[in-house]
């Protein structure tokens, strides 16, 4: 059982829907990508995990304090403190300034004041934040609102952070800024991070193991290679000789070919059961050299879109039921 992030058979419902089935996972100390399209259960599963919201059904621990079902409330603090949330709403407080607003929040943490106006000077400062400080919350842009959350979420220095699409509404340079922002956190600081997003690329810039959540359940975990190597039915043939007629040979031969454009390579798809044996065989009796037949992973991209599919299909199949 893992220190970090423990969950056995987790469910929560909001009246008669499901919004998570029965979620177990060991998660290890990391930058952890939460990966699922809308509605997926992204936003329940963080808030559960920082005791926000209580399963309805399953157990679980979270930096080694129990998660239960119903009012916890002495595991809850505890883990607000080891945790920091920046949420995808917009959860800023009109009227206030911007250090005023994070000093609050480390007030709200239990810090005292001033040590809270301290540390919210200084992570204002390291998320280049200078000069907007002394604004009014309602007068930030996009780019500043999802800053000032992140700094809410530093000002008590949790080990922990659970960070909701926090790059949503922002612009490609503000995007990447983020991204970077998230990275020197979860790298050089030693911070945990957990991102829930739908942003594929996002992931890949920042995450070390990525989760991914469809509909209510964990359809896959491990690092992006380990998720995108895990399909047995595309290879690439690596090959000397004619590389259309030897593509044009194996349609003949009831073998998917999915690109023939590559210099020295034809890309297929065959069944499962395929045995790369069969390749030698097809390459000899089409006449060229075959040097190599290698694997061909699937982008996490094709790893997410065939995940999503499978969900609604098996939805479909079980009558759409939640
Ligand atoms: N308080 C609530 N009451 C009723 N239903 C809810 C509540 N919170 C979430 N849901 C439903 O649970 C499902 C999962 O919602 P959740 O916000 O966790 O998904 P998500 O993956 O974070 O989605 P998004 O990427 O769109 O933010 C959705 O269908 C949502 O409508």
């Amino acid at each position: 059982m893992s220190d970090f992030i423990s969950l056995n058979s987790i469910q929560r419902h909001f009246g008669v829907y499901h919004a998570l089935k029965g979620i177990t996972l060991e998660l290890q100390p990391g930058r952890i990508g939460l990966l699922g399209p809308n509605g997926a259960g992204k936003s329940t599963l963080l808030k559960i995990l920082m005791g926000l919201l209580s399963p309805s059904l399953g157990s679980g621990t979270v930096l080694g304090i129990p998660l239960r079902a119903g009012n916890n409330i002495q595991g809850n603090m505890e883990l607000r403190r080891l945790i920091g949330f920046m949420s995808e709403a917009d959860s800023l407080v009109p009227g206030l300034k911007g250090v005023e607003y994070v000093t609050l929040a480390g007030e709200l943490c239990g810090m005292p004041r001033r040590q809270a106006q301290r540390r919210a000077h200084e992570i204002l400062t390291y998320l280049e934040m200078e000069d907007a400080r002394y604004r009014k919350l309602e007068e930030y842009s996009t780019g500043m609102k999802q800053r000032i959350k992140l700094a809410q979420a530093l000002i008590h220095d949790p080990p922990v952070l659970l960070l909701d699409e926090p790059t949503s509404g922002l612009d490609p340079a503000g995007r990447d800024a983020m991204l970077r922002l998230m990275l020197e956190i979860g790298r050089d600081f030693g911070k945990s991070i957990i991102v829930s997003t739908h942003l594929l690329a996002d992931v890949e810039t920042v995450c070390d193991q990525v989760v991914l959540l469809i509909n209510g359940q964990i359809r896959g975990q491990g690092t992006v290679e380990e998720l995108c190597s895990r399909r047995q039915d595309r290879y690439r043939l690596q090959i000397q000789g004619d590389r259309e007629k030897f593509a044009g040979f194996l349609r003949d031969q009831g073998v998917e070919v999915l690109d023939e454009t590559i210099k020295g390579e034809v890309r297929i798809q065959v069944s499962r059961d395929w045995a790369p044996q069969q390749g030698f065989e097809l390459a000899r009796k089409s006449q060229v050299v075959l040097r190599g037949i290698i694997p061909d992973d699937e982008t996490l991209e094709e790893l997410f879109l065939r995940s999503v599919e499978g969900a609604e299909t098996e939805n479909l199949l079980a009558g759409g039921k939640v």
